[in-house]
C-alpha cells in the first residue's frame, strides 16, 4: 500500500462518524482532500459542511456541498481532519499547509475531531516535523527572536501567505515533551496569531491507514 492508499483509507473510514442532517467540520490537505470526496458519495444526507480553508471550500463546492460559514453554525458534532505528527495523547502539530489557524478555530466549535492520517505521522514526541506558527507579518523577526529563546530554530515559509493574510514561521530542532506548555508560551509572544500545536484541542478519535487496515485509536 502507497502512503496516499493509506490516506484514502483513514479518511473513507471517518464516514462512519458522520451524522445524517448535520454540518461537518472538513480540515485541510492530501488526507482530507480523500475525505471531501468520501464525502461527497453521501452528500445527500448532510445539511452542509463547515471549511477551514479556501482549498477545501473550493473543492467541497465543486461536489455541490453547500459551505456554511462558521459565524451562521454554533455546533458541529465532529470535525475531521489530517495531521503532519501525532503522538499517543493525540496532541498533533498541524499547519504543513498553512491552514493551522482556521483549522483551530473549526476545531474548537466541534464535539469531537476524528484525526485521519497515514501511519508514517505517528510520533512518541513531537518535533521532528517543523511546528508552524502563524504571524502577522510586521511581527515576524520580533516572534522568530523570541522562538529562538525558546529552543527553537524558526525558518519564514517565504512565498507563502495564509487564508489570513499572514505568514508563517516553520519552527526546527523543537522536541515537543510537553506540548500543552509549549503551545501556551508560543500563542503568548505577542505578533502569534496561533501555532501548529494542537494539544489544548487533542484528537478524540485517530483513523490511523496502515498496511494491515485502519486502526482505530480513541
Ligand atoms: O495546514 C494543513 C493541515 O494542518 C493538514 O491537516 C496537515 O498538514 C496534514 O496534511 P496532509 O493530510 O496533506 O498530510
Amino acid at each position: 500500500m502507497t502512503q496516499d492508499d493509506k490516506k484514502k483509507a483513514a479518511a473513507y473510514a471517518a464516514l462512519e462518524y458522520v451524522e445524517k442532517d448535520t454540518i461537518v467540520g472538513v480540515g485541510t490537505g492530501s488526507t482530507v482532500n480523500h475525505f471531501i470526496d468520501a464525502l461527497a458519495t453521501i452528500k445527500n444526507n448532510i445539511v452542509g459542511a463547515v471549511s477551514s480553508s479556501e482549498a477545501s471550500t473550493e473543492k467541497l463546492k465543486g461536489f455541490g456541498i453547500e459551505v456554511f460559514d462558521l459565524n451562521e453554525v454554533s455546533e458541529l458534532s465532529i470535525y475531521v481532519d489530517g495531521a503532519d505528527e501525532i503522538n499517543p495523547y493525540n496532541h498533533m502539530i498541524k499547519g504543513g499547509g498553512a491552514a493551522l489557524t482556521r483549522e483551530k478555530i473549526v476545531s474548537a466549535v466541534a464535539d469531537k475531531f476524528i484525526c485521519i492520517v497515514d501511519d508514517t505521522k505517528n510520533v512518541d514526541i513531537l518535533g521532528d516535523f517543523p511546528l508552524p506558527v502563524e504571524v502577522i507579518p510586521m511581527a515576524r523577526s520580533y516572534v522568530a527572536r523570541e522562538l529562538v529563546k525558546l529552543g527553537g530554530d524558526p525558518v519564514y515559509r517565504e512565498g507563502v501567505v495564509t487564508d489570513n493574510g499572514n505568514v508563517i514561521l516553520d519552527v526546527y530542532n523543537l522536541k515537543i515533551a510537553e506540548p500543552l506548555t509549549l503551545e501556551n508560551q508560543i500563542n503568548s509572544i505577542v505578533g502569534v496569531v496561533t501555532n501548529g500545536l494542537f494539544a489544548n484541542r487533542a484528537a478524540n478519535v485517530v483513523l490511523v491507514g496502515t498496511d494491515s487496515g485502519v486502526n482505530t485509536l480513541k
